[in-house]
């Protein structure tokens, strides 16, 4: 039995049964079942269950939204914001549904051949615990679009939100299995990755794990999906408009408090307006309200757990011992409402005096610290930002049309965002480059990780034969 925690009040808000071998079987008996059903329905019908699924997710919003934030810490603000890139995910996947078609192509002799896109079979998708809702809907909806089942795994610390989301499948029509939970930690993500009938995994997690799943899906020669961890750049032009290039920042750091994979957390300024930028950065996290994410006007609660709340304030004060200056936060809070006292708050950080050299400029941190650097000239920035061993986003900030084209070209990053930062429209493909993973999420490409090709060749003549 695991206990499922609401990190705002640091309290136990449900317990579940983690699944075995025996559980994770049944699984994908029940996955196989939905998916010989759900792969002989046409386009138009998987779309028809996808937009009603849509529908249900968009009228039970708030309390999506509110099981996400009691479960996960984040704002309910945020939360609402998520849930609406879950319906619209599954309406895009909809859409694409009732168009996937193949080829027809024209060979000698009046032969021809044609292509099908055709589902892959059981699918599994593995989740990390910053977007727990969002996640399951964004590896569902293309796998379920594609005409494929999915075996989902949420994260041990966020179990709730993903049964919301298999209820929902079930009430829009979907066949009972094809969006199946199962419930665990790394044991049981080992049990779904090894079997035999899962015929393709979808990872959202740490860079370690994705290497284990790699490790494993190799066994088996499945196709994967990585989504993994970052250490994304922001670069700051001396001719940006610095009221947005401040507001990108905030969103680029701060948002899940800071808990974000795609997170621009080395902050690179242009020294010209380095301490313009720094002094109104400074200000604006400083009026960030910390609190009840319950509440309308909290914009950050609590982090995941007391284990990431102390690797977090490592990290702050390792940054401190080479010879970085804390600007403001990077410190335990504790919030006036009693009943919140238990949460995992920590004021949002900022570090200047920063070098490429140092742990908090190099690592993954995954809370709300931003690293400040300054930097002299475009062709100095751009090799320091790509100096990384990580490859999932980048943002930069100016005014020069050719420049802001000229340096998404050389960056080296899955998404890059020109003028703003950490916005998400599901029509856009999601992944990384280097250590961050591959495969995309999101965006018409996606079809084809969750699909394969059959090459029909059809012969109008005799056959001529070589023997
Ligand atoms: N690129 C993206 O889209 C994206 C999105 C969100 C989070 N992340 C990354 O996720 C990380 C934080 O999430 P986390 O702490 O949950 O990551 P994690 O790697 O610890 O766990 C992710 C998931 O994998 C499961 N798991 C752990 N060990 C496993 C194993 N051996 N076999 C199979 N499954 C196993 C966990 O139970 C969990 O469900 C960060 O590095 C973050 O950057 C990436």
């Amino acid at each position: 039995m695991k206990s499922a925690l609401c990190f705002s009040l640091g309290r136990v808000i449900a317990t579940f049964a983690c699944s075995g071998e025996k559980e994770v079987n049944l699984a994908v008996e029940n996955a196989k079942a939905a998916f010989k059903l759900w792969s002989k329905k046409s386009g138009l019908e998987r779309c028809q269950v996808l937009l009603e699924a849509a529908r249900i997710i968009k009228e039970r919003k708030d309390e999506i939204a509110t099981m996400e934030t009691i479960n996960n810490g984040k704002s309910i603000f945020e939360a609402r914001l998520d849930v609406d890139t879950c319906w619209q995910c599954l309406e895009y996947y909809a859409g694409l549904a009732a168009s996937m078609a193949g080829e027809h192509i024209q060979l000698p002799g009046g032969s021809f051949g044609y292509t099908r896109r055709e589902p892959l079979g059981v699918c599994v998708g593995i989740g990390a615990w910053n977007y727990p809702f969002q996640i399951a809907c964004w590896k569902s909806a293309p796998a379920l679009a594609c005409g494929n089942a999915m075996i989902f795994k949420p994260s041990p610390f966020t179990p709730v939100s993903a049964l919301l989301l298999a209820e929902i499948y079930t009430k829009a029509g979907a066949p009972p299995g094809l969006f199946n939970v199962v419930q665990g930690g790394a044991a049981t993500g080992q049990f779904l990755c090894h079997h035999r009938e899962v015929a393709k995994i979808s990872f959202t997690g740490s860079v370690p794990t994705g290497v284990k799943i790699m490790e494993m899906s190799a066994k088996g020669v499945k196709p994967i999906t990585l989504e993994l961890g970052g250490k994304s750049p922001l670069i700051i032009f001396s001719d940006c408009n610095m009221e947005n290039a401040v507001k990108g920042a905030l969103m680029a750091n701060f948002l899940t408090q800071g808990q974000v994979c795609c997170n621009g957390t080395r902050v690179f300024v242009q020294k010209e307006i380095a301490d313009k930028f720094i002094n109104e950065v400074v200000k604006q996290t400083q009026k960030i309200k910390l609190g009840d994410p319950l509440l309308e006007d909290t914009r950050m609660g609590p982090l995941i757990n007391a284990p990431h709340l102390e690797r977090v304030l490592g990290f702050v004060k390792l940054a401190k011992e080479q010879g970085a200056t804390v600007l403001c936060g990077g410190e335990v809070y504790v919030p006036e409402d009693p009943k919140l006292k238990h949460g995992y708050y920590m004021t949002p950080c900022i570090l200047t005096n920063c070098r490429d050299d140092m742990t908090c400029v190099k690592e993954e941190i995954f809370g709300p610290v931003m690293s400040i650097l300054t930097f002299g000239t475009e062709a100095e920035v751009l090799e320091r930002a790509n100096d990384t061993t990580f490859g999932l986003a980048a943002g930069v900030f100016t005014r020069d049309i050719q420049r802001a084209h000229r340096v998404a070209a050389e960056l080296q990053a899955g998404t890059c965002y020109i003028n703003n930062y950490n916005v998400s429209p599901v029509e856009l493909p999601f992944g990384g480059y280097k250590k961050s993973g591959f495969g995309r999420e999101n965006g018409r490409v996606t079809i084809e990780y969750y699909s394969q090709l059959k090459t029909v060749c059809v012969e109008m003549g005799d056959v001529e034969s070589a023997f």
